[in-house]
């Protein structure tokens, strides 16, 4: 991953980062790094997730889906146990249909079901918690989709999950191949584990390759945000926020990379949306929409700040030429070269009107390249929480409403479920 933060420069972007404030900045990243260092080595809560690439176990991911023979997986997980492998299914060129079924939307639920071959499907139910209402729910109807198919669930079933919890109990009652969340690892930090690598290891990508992409982006981590492309990027995207620029729209120009700014959103927004601080993350995709929400970045409230992702090379279609008038200049060139000066004219004009970008590049969408921006993204939001001084690893916001939600149903007496009978109306019919 290469981060280039010219277009964030006080040059260029209003208010900018002054490359003295990033001088002076570079004193808390230095401190920081050794915080985060020293929480990798004792594989802390949070920063153990910094260490898959040396503690995650490819042959035990392998031989757990080994037994599994399937032309369709079916993820059933919400959050950091679905985003991680949604972003390797729809990146990597996989040989088995990948779905995910993380929300409870019943009608979604249903068509997915009845659409796919359950003699074909496996299920990879995932939840660290083991608890998590949606995802048991939707396990428990998949479950039940399988039985009335005529088709034993128990042998196409992978579970990933913690020490404890229904998942767990199921696991066993059900003597269910399953492997452990590792320790320390928050579920939006799991992408390169046990979480969402069965994904890979089941439709022959190279789980290696990840792991050693998200390898070769932990040995680049210095002390320094100037030789960081992970830290350029956590620190200067945290210099902008204080200073306004409190949006954040990861734009990834490649399709193959839509999934990968929906797994980006959940870890910026639940790791740093704390105490008053942190950054709404918008998901974009280029260029579609740069014909929709690229007007508001550049002329909207001074508030939103863009990253511009790409790979360097990808597959390319080349352009028929055509004697039609004003299309011509179309003709002999590519949509891969389209896309690129789009990439290109987006960036520059972002800049013409003072908005700060950053632009992230990889050099091609490959299980390598995907692992480093996977690590590299976490790393920059380790450091961010570092110097936004909030508790990276914790959501209680998130915990409050689903608290709430299970006492609605009755899974318990929870005091946030009053709250919900509490709530102001003010109808207008
Ligand atoms: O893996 P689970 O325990 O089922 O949790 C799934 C998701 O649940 C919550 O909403 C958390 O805020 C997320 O961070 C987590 O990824």
């Amino acid at each position: 991953m290469e981060v280039d933060i010219g277009n964030a420069l006080g040059s260029v972007a209003t208010p900018g980062v002054s490359r003295g404030s990033l001088e002076r900045l570079d004193e808390r990243v230095a401190d920081a790094h050794e915080r985060i260092e020293a929480g990798i080595g004792d594989r802390e809560h949070g920063y153990a997730a910094l260490a898959l690439p040396e503690t995650a176990d490819p042959d035990a991911i392998r031989a757990a889906v080994d037994p599994i023979d399937c032309d369709t997986l079916l993820v059933v997980g919400i959050g950091g146990s679905a985003l991680g492998a949604a972003t390797i299914a729809d990146a990597l060129d996989l040989d088995i249909d990948v779905h995910t079924l993380d929300n409870v939307d019943p009608d979604h639920t249903r068509t997915l079901l009845d659409s796919l071959d359950l003699s074909r499907t496996a299920l990879h139910v995932v939840s660290r918690s083991g608890t998590t209402a949606e995802t048991l729910a939707n396990f428990l109807v998949a479950r039940e989709a399988m039985e009335s198919a005529g088709v034993d669930w128990t042998e196409r079933t992978l579970v990933t999950t913690g020490e404890e919890g229904n998942l767990r109990g199921l696991a066993e009652r059900h003597d269910l191949p399953a492997l452990d969340v590792p320790a320390g690892v928050p579920g939006r930090f799991s992408a390169l584990s046990t979480v969402a690598l069965p994904v890979a290891a089941l439709g022959g990508g190279d789980v290696e390759g990840l792991l050693a992409g998200a390898g070769a982006e932990a040995e680049g981590l210095t002390g320094s945000l100037f030789e960081s492309p992970a830290y350029a990027y956590g620190a200067t995207t945290y210099a902008l926020a204080q200073r306004g620029w409190r949006v954040n729209a990861m734009m990834p120009y490649a399709e193959s990379l839509e999934t990968f700014a929906e797994w980006f959103a959940q870890l910026w927004a639940e790791s740093l949306g704390k105490e008053g601080v942190g950054q709404l993350p918008a998901r974009a995709l280029g260029a579609t929409d740069q014909h929709s929400q690229l007007q508001l970045y550049r002329a909207g409230p001074r508030d939103a700040m863009v990253s511009l992702v790409r790979p360097r090379e990808r597959g390319d279609v080349s352009i028929p030429e055509t004697d039609l008038e004003g299309l011509s200049y179309l003709g002999g060139s590519s949509l891969g070269e389209l896309l690129d000066a789009e990439f290109e004219a987006t960036e520059a004009s972002l800049a013409a009107a003072g908005r700060p970008n950053v632009r992230v590049e990889i050099d091609r969408v490959d299980a390598h390249e995907l692992g480093g921006l996977l690590y590299g993204m976490e790393a920059a939001c380790v450091l961010a929480g570092e110097l936004y001084l909030v508790p990276t690893f914790t959501q209680p916001a998130v915990e409050w409403g689903k608290r709430a939600a299970r006492g609605l149903l009755g899974g318990g007496e929870f005091e946030e479920a009053a709250a919900v009978e509490e709530k102001e109306r003010l109808v207008v019919d």
